[in-house]
């Protein structure tokens, strides 16, 4: 008998067996089709992953799918392969890989809808209109001499030549013409001339248009300004001459509008991008282009990855060793990670683009399994900024700045030029604490602090989402004497217009750049060009071109030294450069002021004395040394439930469990309570599986994870599985 294997969204880690629906021959059935069928009670829509066309009878019975939803694959069979490779690496529900690869109304089970547009023919009838029948009404018979000249044509083309609906309509009644869909036609993707390539762009250029359509892995180390995006722009061209499409990963696209508009500027092709901010119509029209052939480059950020593509001829990870190409929920996947998986499914170059390469790419690239090249200049003559300290021990600070740090930023606008402050903190201050008595005001949902918003006179906790009023006296004490401690961009922002009442100030994060446009807004007004001062977090250090600014302030980098996570000196590197690197881009030097409380720190006396790429080498030998990765691998097991106790239990009771299979070279520490164990009410523990070779810890994982389906006091709280974890958190 014929059975069908089908990906069902569900939290099962299984495939799932249905008879093909009545009336089904077997040459109608694809792999990549949609299928709904009953799950329990419901009705989900599922993916076709398999035909088995000889299959033994069941003992159990197999219930029949309800439906083939598509008459063709929606699914490459590229993409298909990868969908299972990611749920094989990543030990998660293939249904649910396979569905978010999928948009939301297809993953739902809705109507596939093509790019096809709206057009009119002439019917059988209309074909064979004698001349001057319609000489009473020149508009009908305008129309039908158009259609008999042009064949089909779209609505809008007809309009265009002024032939109206009411004509058209008319003529549809008598029968003459008719509606049909009209399938567009790829057209050509070209590029405009790019720049003359320097030398070490040109090489990198040719070493990756040399893999032509084989699978290569590329890391394109080019420090900050050295014309990465260029390099990319080129490849794209090449990509588009051989006729295939290039998909593009960026971290962010909201927040680096220049990226897009560069892309639109350079080439006459069809660009397709995919983000958050799209409506489900757009998104559909996107994703539908770039399955077809239609978009000739696709650009997206993290969940891109699993866009269909007919022609997959390049794919490039910009800005590689960014946070935000991991999903740190549910499907936890590194877009970076899957991105090179599907270049080798797919038989197409990968290249990797970073001024700071995580660790990971470092060390592939250094282990000779990625090409490497560098660029070790700034593009256009710009020199990179240079880098001092500023000891702020014993001085008198207002909202976290020296009178160093401000007198820079008057001299730097006095020659007319823009400063960029960082603050890693939004908020009026990151916590509000009573003189009197000492109470702190927490979260009552996490253990952690809340942050005071003053002008929104509001404590807000970062974590849930909770927010409360400022409360006028001490909960505890009733005592009047509160006080914030610490420093967050909003009180920055108020010293600094006090400092400074003339000058254009621009807070950039989370809450003041609210709204699709207001990042695009913030970087027309900034390449004005007039002095400026910009004050923001993370958002201001990605990728952003402001040739103006020749000031950067940290204004502390001590929240950076300190972290717990063994990534903590690799971010507070990559950091440090990527806010640098925004100064001095252009044909006036740049500087980079660092205050810190710290300054014989060692990761700080690192970046003072030598470029990122040696700390980073440096780095790697630590993590080498003590087997972390890349040098060793992990897995994290998380549980959380309302619990504390519950948690804990569920992951000792399977550590003991598993003791006995655990492949040599394999340690499990752990179960320990998360670093913030409680968070939106809910307590979370981990444990942590570790080990020196890949295989070994998928291994382990494995196992753990058919042991946790079976444990009882697994039922009643969430547990779930993550490789390659990013944050221990
Ligand atoms: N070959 C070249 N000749 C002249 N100018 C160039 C060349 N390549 C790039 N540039 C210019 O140098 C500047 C920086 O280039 P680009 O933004 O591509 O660098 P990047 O490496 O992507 O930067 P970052 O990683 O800091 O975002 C841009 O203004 C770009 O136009
Ligand atoms: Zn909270």
């Amino acid at each position: 008998m014929t059975v069908l294997r089908l990906a069902m969204p569900t939290p099962l880690r299984s495939l799932f067996d249905y008879l093909p629906p009545a009336g089904i021959e077997l040459a109608q059935l694809q792999p990549g089709q949609r299928v709904s069928a009953t799950f329990g009670h419901r009705e989900l829509c599922g993916v076709l992953v398999e035909v088995l066309e000889n299959a033994a009878p069941s003992e159990y019975e197999i219930k029949a799918a309800g439906a083939i939803l598509d008459t063709s694959p929606l699914l490459t069979p590229g993409l298909q392969q990868l969908c299972l490779w990611a749920a094989d690496y990543y030990q998660h529900p293939i249904g649910e890989v396979m569905t978010a690869a999928f948009p939301t109304r297809l993953r739902k089970g809705g109507q596939h809808q093509s790019l096809a547009i709206k057009a009119w023919q002439l019917t059988t009838h209309g074909k064979g209109l004698a001349e001057g029948a319609l000489a009473r009404s020149p508009r009908q018979a305008e129309a039908i001499a158009a259609l008999r000249r042009d064949g089909p044509t779209s609505q809008g083309d007809l309009a265009g030549a002024g032939i109206k609906r009411p004509a058209l309509k008319a003529l549809e009644d008598k029968a003459l013409v008719e509606t049909c869909e009209l399938n567009p036609v790829p057209r050509e993707g070209r590029a405009r001339p790019g720049l003359t390539l320097n030398q070490q762009q040109s090489q990198a250029l040719s070493a990756i248009a040399a893999a032509g359509d084989n699978f290569t892995c590329h890391l394109l180390e080019g420090v900050t300004g050295s014309g990465k995006t260029e390099v990319y722009l080129q490849m794209i061209a090449a990509c588009l001459a051989r006729g295939k499409q290039a998909l593009v990963l960026i971290p962010e696209i909201g927040l680096t509008p220049q990226t897009v508009a560069r892309f639109e500027q350079r080439f006459d092709a069809e660009l397709a991008v995919l983000h958050s901010g799209l409506g489900e119509a757009q998104r559909n029209r996107a994703w539908e282009a770039a399955r077809t052939g239609i978009a000739h480059i696709v650009i997206g950020t993290r969940s891109a990855i699993f866009t269909p593509l007919a022609q997959p001829g390049l794919i490039i990870v910009d800005e590689e060793h960014d946070g935000s190409f991991k999903q740190q929920d549910g499907f936890r996947y590194s877009a970076r990670d899957v991105a090179v998986k599907r270049g080798q499914l797919e038989a197409c170059p990968v290249v990797l683009g970073s001024a700071t390469p995580s660790l990971e790419s470092l060390h592939n690239a250094l282990q000779g399994r990625y090409h490497h090249h560098r660029l070790t200049e700034r593009a256009g003559g710009s020199k990179l900024p240079k880098l001092s300290i500023l000891d702020v021990r014993k001085q008198p600070l207002q909202a976290g700045m020296s009178e160093g740090l401000l007198n820079a930023v008057e001299d730097t606008l006095s020659r007319g030029e823009q400063s960029l402050l960082f603050l890693n903190r939004r908020g009026f201050a990151p916590t509000l604490q009573c003189h009197d008595c000492g109470w702190i005001a927490d979260c009552q949902h996490c253990d952690a602090r809340l942050t005071m918003h003053r002008r929104q006179r509001r404590l807000r906790c970062h974590h849930c989402g909770h927010n409360q009023p400022i409360p006028s006296a001490c909960p505890e004490c009733r005592s009047e004497q509160l006080l914030t401690l610490g420093v967050g961009t909003e009180q920055a922002e108020g010293v600094l217009r006090e400092k400074f009442p003339m000058t254009a100030l621009y807070r950039v994060d989370s809450d003041s750049m609210q709204g699709r446009d207001a990042m695009q807004a913030l970087v027309d007004q900034v390449n004005g060009g007039e002095p400026c001062i910009l004050l923001g977090t993370q958002m201001l250090t990605k990728g952003h071109h402001f040739p103006t600014v020749t000031l950067v302030g940290v204004i502390d980098m001590d929240a950076l030294l300190f972290s717990g996570d063994f990534r903590g000196e690799e971010r507070a590197a990559q950091l440090l450069t990527q806010v640098a690197g925004r100064a001095g881009r252009a044909d006036r030097p740049g500087q980079v002021i660092v205050q810190t409380h710290h300054p014989d720190h060692p990761g700080l006396q690192g970046a003072l004395t030598k470029d990122f790429h040696n700390q980073a080498i440096e780095i790697l030998a630590d993590r080498t040394a003590r087997s972390l990765p890349p040098a060793g691998n992990m897995a994290l097991l998380r549980s959380d439930c309302t619990d504390a106790a519950q948690g804990e239990q569920f992951l000792r009771d399977l550590r003991l469990a598993a003791q006995a299979h655990m492949p040599t070279g394999v340690t499990i520490i752990g179960p320990l309570p998360a670093p913030m164990q409680r968070r939106a009410g809910r307590f979370r523990a981990q444990m942590l599986v570790h080990g020196k070779g890949r295989r070994e810890v998928q291994q382990a994982t494995r196992r753990l994870i058919s042991l946790a389906q079976q444990q009882k006091s697994g039922r009643n709280l969430n547990w779930s599985v993550d490789i390659d974890p990013q944050d221990m958190f």
